[in-house]
Parts: structure tokens; sequence; C-alpha cells
């Protein structure tokens, strides 16, 4: 599975200059760059390749679903030459969004397209706030509201020109408070904190807390979860919520095999097929699930994963139950 990472953010946030700060490290220099602009001419395009050496195609387009296949195309096209050899083996795909893009179509695409799933797994979506027009731009852009409502983590950048971040750290917090924030200049944070997977535990510790109408929903089971318990789980808060559901994450023990926790990952009604970790990333083996959501009733997620699981465990044969 090839990880593919999304940075976004919005115009001017500075995903290009973090790009090319990443790309100097040697150790994530062989990263493959998608950069998906709006316009005719692809600026950032030759602002990445002139400055270094990775792969960098670029798509065009206004409309989502423009933009959408020719990522997806794009992306597909690269993993068919890295599979000829003839582009270096790459150990990751970086996507740099445009500025005006809400992300929820290019994650739905990327989480959808079975191609796609079948050699690619989402690493993370990665925010950049500019601590300069960040609160303004907040407040004026449902894109950029959404861009942070989507990340996994917020990066702050240009901390050099403002002196008080403080109230673009709230508004950030109230719209995803799952996020971890970080702040950094010219890009200069350590990509690992980016881009690594397995980083759920920051986004699962993070306590629920409401806001304007999106809420971050947190379940904890000590028990293991029966994997058709949990596929039904799913199936019904996509039917109950549907696009109130904004992001779904979870490390759960399955009940078949507690040992290996599976990662459950989904945006908006698109689950994600389910990935399987060789073990704990820490000591904490209990099953978490974080949702994100818009209008969901606090105790529904909860209330319908306890019905389910104990139907499916009135259900299952004796000599097993
Ligand atoms: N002072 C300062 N300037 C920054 C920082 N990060 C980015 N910039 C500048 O901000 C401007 C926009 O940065 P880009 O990296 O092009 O931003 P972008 O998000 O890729 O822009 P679009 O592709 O247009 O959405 C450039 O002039 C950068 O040099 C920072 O941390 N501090």
């Amino acid at each position: 599975m090839i990880p593919v990472s999304v940075i976004t953010g919005f115009l001017g946030a500075g995903k290009t200059t973090l790009l090319r700060q990443v790309l100097r490290d040697p150790r994530w220099a062989d990263s493959a760059v998608i950069v998906n602009e709006y316009g005719e001419v692809p600026l950032d395009h030759d602002l990445i390749a002139a400055s270094e050496d990775a792969f960098v195609s670029v798509s065009t387009g206004c409309l989502c679903c423009v933009v959408r296949s020719d990522l997806i195309e794009t992306l597909l096209d690269l993993a068919r030459r890295r599979a000829a050899g003839e582009v270096q083996p790459y150990a990751r795909v970086l996507i740099e969004t445009s500025g005006l893009a809400d992300p929820a179509p290019i994650l739905h695409a990327l989480m959808t397209d079975e191609r796609v799933a079948a050699t690619h797994s989402l690493a993370s979506v990665v925010t950049l706030a500019d601590a300069v027009h960040g609160t303004s731009t907040l407040a004026r852009h449902p894109e950029a509201q959404r861009q942070a409502m989507l990340a996994d983590r917020i990066l702050l950048t240009k901390s050099d020109l403002a002196t008080d971040t403080a109230a673009l750290q709230a508004a950030l917090q109230a719209l995803n408070p799952a996020a971890p924030q970080r702040a950094a200049t010219h890009g200069a944070v350590e990509p690992e904190w980016l881009f690594t997977q397995g980083r759920l535990p920051d986004f699962l510790e993070a306590s629920a807390r409401h806001s304007a109408g999106v809420a971050s929903i947190a379940i904890t089971r000590e028990a293991p979860i029966p994997a058709l318990a949990l596929t039904l789980w799913m199936q019904g808060l996509a039917e109950h919520a549907g696009a109130r559901l904004l992001r779904l994450k979870g490390l759960v023990a399955l009940a078949e095999a507690p040992e290996k926790p599976v990662v459950v990952h989904a945006i908006q009604h698109m689950v994600h097929p389910l990935e399987w970790l060789d073990g704990w990333p820490t000591a904490d083996h209990r099953s978490r699930l974080v949702l994100i959501g818009e209008g969901i009733p606090r105790h529904l997620p909860a209330r319908l994963l306890a019905a389910i699981e104990e139907e499916v465990l009135d259900s299952q044969p004796p000599d097993r139950g």
C-alpha cells in the first residue's frame, strides 16, 4: 500500500512552501507530489520542480468533479509508472489541494475509487492555517472551515508574522477539537508529525466538545467488538447521520482478533476499507471511536453500537457465545 497524505489550507496558507521544505529532507525526498491547482498556469508545479528532484504531476481544473477525476487518473498513472519501473519507487504520495477546495470530494474520491483503494491508503490530512489571515479566512470562507474540520493535524503557518495566534487556535479548536495543532515558520516542522500513519491516538484522545453545530463524539470500549457489530454500526450510522457525519476514525479491537486492532476511517458516509495494524500503537488496548458530525444526537452513536452488539451477541450460536 502506498500511503497518501493530503495537504490542504486556504489560498496562500503556505502549502507549497511546506512541500518544498519537506522535500529538502533527504528522508522525505522520495515522495511523489501531486499538485492540484486551479487555473491555467501550473505555477506550483514549476516552483516545486525547480527546486527539488521529486516527481510532480499537476491536474488543473475548476469544478470539483474535474479536479477529482484528474487527480485519480494522475495518481493511478503514477502508480502504473512506478510498477513498470518508469519512475523511482517513491515511498508515498503527497497531494497539495487547491486553496479553494473543499477537501471532502477529494478524500471521497481517494477512498472510494476501487483502483486507488487497492494500492493506496490514506495516511493523513494536513491542514495549514495562516496565522496572519486565518481568523478572517475562517469567518468568511466555508471551504476554509471544511479544510479545518477534516484535518488530522493542523499546522499554523507564518507564526513569525503574527504576535498573537490565540484567537485562531481557538477557532480551529472549536471546528476540530481532535486535531492537534502546531506552529511553524516556512514549513519547518518534522514531516513525521504531519504524514506518519498511526497517529490515531492523538485524534482519539482529544475530548469531545461542542461548537456551533459541529460536535466531536467519542466512544471508548473495554471489551472487543464483534466484526459484524462494527460493520452494522457503521452502516446504521451512515443511514442515520448521512452527510452530517463529517469524519469517523477509530482504533478497534475486534472480538475475532483483539491483538491486532483495525483502523476505521470514514469521511462523511463513505467508509474506507478496514485496515489491520500488526499490533497496538500504545499500551491502551481499548477500542476508541471518534466521530465529528453536525447535529448528530450526542448519545446516538454509542446507543446504536450497544444495541447492535447485543443483537449480534444474542444471535450467536450458544457454543460460541
Ligand atoms: N513570513 C512567512 N512567509 C511564509 C511562510 N510560509 C509561507 N510564506 C509565504 O507565503 C506566501 C504563500 O506561500 P505558498 O507556499 O505559495 O502558499 P500556498 O498555500 O501554496 O498558496 P496557493 O497555492 O496559492 O494556495 C509565499 O510568499 C511564502 O513565501 C511563513 O511561515 N512565514
